[in-house]
């Protein structure tokens, strides 16, 4: 099965023999590969209501929460979390996440001594999840449960395959150990939110985003949220820790490729920040960081993929869609697609300079669009323009001479086995 074993050179290969809009059966299900942006923006916003996200609600890690529910429930959720995302909140954020940065950098100048290429995926990875859990509830967690974490995503994006999952793999005896560490860390992690949950019932002075959501109220009701609804959400949010590591990731990849970006990069953080920890005031100017994410993450959007499900009868533009017809728009193909985009497959951070070329809106949707779109959008963008700029003010990073660097689309879309990269110190 082709699209079992490679999944996203599938879906581009069907794009490329058949257009705009492919009907596929997978498996039972009808799907439709959707890549022109305005049917985007119909199934994202104009008729979202019918198109649902896939039902994935109660999962056993997840729960109820913003990632997997639908409806009233979502909507009343979305409107409780929502301001602990506003701009005002996420700049409380940025010493912490410059701390966070710092402290990998001086990990890596002793490691630089031994002159050993490190994994920059895994690096990303786990300041990535550092920085999730301390805007969380202000809290790194320790080096075995980092691991254990670490391991627990790395299987997660291993399972996308279909074929893994229809044979319900991780119940023979050769993944059991696997998927038992899985298991293991996922009821740990519940622990965690019930703790935390707990904690913050209680008060304290913490300003984290857990904190916000035991004080926020229903506008409608006054109703606070039930425990178990905020251990939900924890785990929704928790979730979402992968998406900047591995964005970060295919920054560096990119830039390792472009070493005149790259160049560029360090000498507006040279300017800005001149060595120093970047502030509040310094965020606005660190520009071209932020259009280098932008441009990795047209590239390179690790969330490749948005699919619904049909409610009702409908027509996608001229094509009729029946109740239950899977919708799925792949962000690598619509990032990528000639008529939106110039030069294409050139990395260009340009593009997203002030007054840099028009777009249509829905060519471009790392974050996704319409009512479901990431919540962490800006939190994301403000860390990655920051790990960027901090990064490249103290090292240039080169990739192995001679190796290829491969897709994994798994969950997110991962550089496949890591990515062993050299770091010189930049003087
Ligand atoms: C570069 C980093 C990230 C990317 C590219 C990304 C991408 C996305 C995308 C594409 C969606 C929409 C999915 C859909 O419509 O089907 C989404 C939703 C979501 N993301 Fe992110 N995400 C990132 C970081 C994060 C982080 C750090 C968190 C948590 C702190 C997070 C939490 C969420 C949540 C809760 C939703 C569901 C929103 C809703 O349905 O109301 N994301 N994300």
């Amino acid at each position: 099965m082709r699209h079992d074993r490679d999944p996203l050179g599938f879906v581009v290969e069907s794009f490329r023999k058949h257009g705009d809009v492919v009907r596929l059966k997978l498996g039972a299900e009808t799907t439709y590969l959707v890549s022109h942006p305005d049917h985007v923006r119909y199934f994202l916003t104009e008729n979202a209501n019918n198109y649902s996200k896939p039902p994935l609600v109660n999962d056993p890690f997840l729960g109820n929460g913003l990632f997997v529910s639908e409806g009233t429930y979502w909507r009343r959720q979305r409107r409780l979390v929502q301001p602990s995302f506003h701009r005002e909140r996420l700049n409380g954020l940025l010493s912490g996440m410059a701390d966070l940065i710092d402290g990998m950098l001086k990990s890596w100048e002793e490691r630089t001594r031994a002159a050993q290429p490190l994994d920059v995926a895994e690096e990303m990875g786990i300041l990535s999840l550092h920085m999730t859990t301390r805007a969380l509830y202000s809290e790194v967690p320790d080096a075995p449960t980092t691991a254990a974490v670490r391991r627990m995503m790395h299987t997660f994006n291993a399972r996308e395959s279909l074929l893994a999952r229809v044979l319900r793999l991780e119940r023979l005896p050769l993944y059991r150990r696997k998927w038992a560490d899985f298991f293991d860390t996922q009821r740990l992690m519940r622990r965690k939110a019930k703790e935390i949950v707990e904690r913050r019932r209680e008060g304290g002075s913490e300003d984290d985003i857990m904190a916000m959501l035991v004080a926020a109220r229903d506008r409608d009701t006054g109703e606070a949220m039930t425990e178990k609804e905020l251990r939900d959400e924890f785990m929704n949010l928790f979730s979402g820790n992968e998406g900047p590591g591995a964005a970060l990731a295919w920054g560096w990849h990119l830039l390792s490729l472009h070493p005149e970006i790259a160049d560029r990069l360090a000498s507006e953080s040279a300017a800005v920040l001149g060595g120093r920890a970047p502030t509040l005031e310094d965020l606005p100017r660190l520009r071209y960081a932020t259009q280098v994410f932008e441009e990795t993450l047209r590239l390179y959007p690790t969330a490749w993929k948005l699919v619904r499900i049909a409610g009702a009868a409908d027509t996608l533009g001229k094509y009729p869609v029946a109740p239950g017809t899977v919708i799925m728009s792949i962000s690598y193909i619509l990032h990528r697609h000639p008529e939106f985009w110039s030069s294409p497959e050139v990395f260009d951070p340009d593009r997203f300079a002030p007054g840099g070329p028009a777009r249509h809106k829905f060519a471009y949707v790392p974050f996704g669009g319409g009512q479901h779109i990431c919540i962490a959008n800006n939190l994301s963008l403000m860390f990655g323009a920051l790990v960027l700029a901090m990064v490249s003010q103290r090292f240039r990073l080169r990739g192995i001479p001679g190796r290829r660097v491969d897709i994994h689309p798994g969950i997110s879309l991962l550089p496949r086995g890591g990515l062993p990269m050299t770091l010189e110190p930049r003087r």
